[in-house]
């Protein structure tokens, strides 16, 4: 029986062919030649001081639906900036998220800090896309991909002067990510196969990541203690969507969870 996951899977795979048609790929690796250097994602998210924020543009989901109304995720990036984000995290996939590559392009031109693609990356050709767009970090997602594909990906990610966030959401995919060479690994709370969000999935598997890569806890936040609980397990990034986008105040907001995980962020500084 085919899950959530193989159905995005197969959308993203027909919107790519319609993307690919329309610029092929020696085009758009001309495209990527005339494009500065990206921002270091893994320097950004390894700076001492407390626990990083990665502040996602969501504006839907398969699980809830719509989410929240975003008119200027310019705006939004802006906002989640000024409050001590680290990254910012743009959904591209447009079917069941809402998002675009235009959303990117509109955050990338907003901010001055690493920006990540979050899609459901299975092709080289969304790696350079990531690139033309801005990206300095990409989504790849263990349960989406061979290790193979996951290993030749991540080879490209960094040809191409980014980083990747590898993401895993059990101990085979976890094991996959650090044999691959991952130097960013998530763990995901959320169950992509039946969308149940399950913090204990981080608090189990964030205690394997070794030192020197980057432990990032990934969906489930709700609040400062969400936090407090991932940082107790070892995340040195939260990454949060919906908490952020469904509040009032997205600058109060991200500044209240990076609060929670000891993070200072200068007020004068940032806004
Ligand atoms: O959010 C979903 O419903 C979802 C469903 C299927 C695949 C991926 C999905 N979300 C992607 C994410 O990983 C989250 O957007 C991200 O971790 C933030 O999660 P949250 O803070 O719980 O919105």
């Amino acid at each position: 029986m085919s899950t959530v996951l193989d159905q995005i899977i197969r959308g993203v795979r027909e919107d790519l062919s319609a993307r690919r048609s329309a610029l092929p790929l020696e085009q758009l690796r001309d495209l990527v030649a005339t494009k500065p250097a990206g921002l270091d994602a893994l320097a950004a998210l390894s700076a001492p001081g407390g626990v990083h924020l990665i502040a996602e543009v969501k504006r839907a989901s398969p699980s809830k639906g719509a989410l929240a109304d975003i008119p200027d995720p310019a705006v939004l990036a802006a906002e989640y900036a000024a409050g001590g984000a680290s990254v910012i995290s743009v959904l591209t996939e447009q079917r069941r998220f809402g998002g675009s590559l235009a959303d990117l392009d509109a955050v990338r031109a907003a901010v001055t800090i690493p920006v990540l693609r979050k899609d459901f990356v299975v092709e080289p050709y969304q790696v350079w896309e990531a690139r033309a767009h801005g990206a300095d970090l990409v989504l790849l997602m263990a349960s989406a991909l061979q290790q193979g594909e996951l290993t030749e990906l991540l080879g490209l990610v960094e040809e191409l002067g980014m980083h990747a966030l590898l993401e895993a959401h059990d101990e085979d995919e976890l094991t996959r990510c650090l044999d691959a060479g991952g130097r960013i690994v998530g763990i995901n709370a959320r169950n992509l196969k039946t969308l149940e969000v399950d913090p204990s999935t981080v608090s189990r598997l964030l205690p394997s990541v070794p030192a020197g890569v980057v432990g990032v806890a990934e969906s489930g936040v709700t609040g400062p203690d969400s936090v407090r609980d991932y940082v107790g397990a070892g995340a040195r990034a939260v990454l949060v969507g919906e908490a952020l986008v469904t509040g009032a105040d997205p600058r109060s907001a991200a500044r209240e969870l990076l609060a929670a995980g000891g993070r200072r962020v200068d007020v004068e500084e940032s806004s």
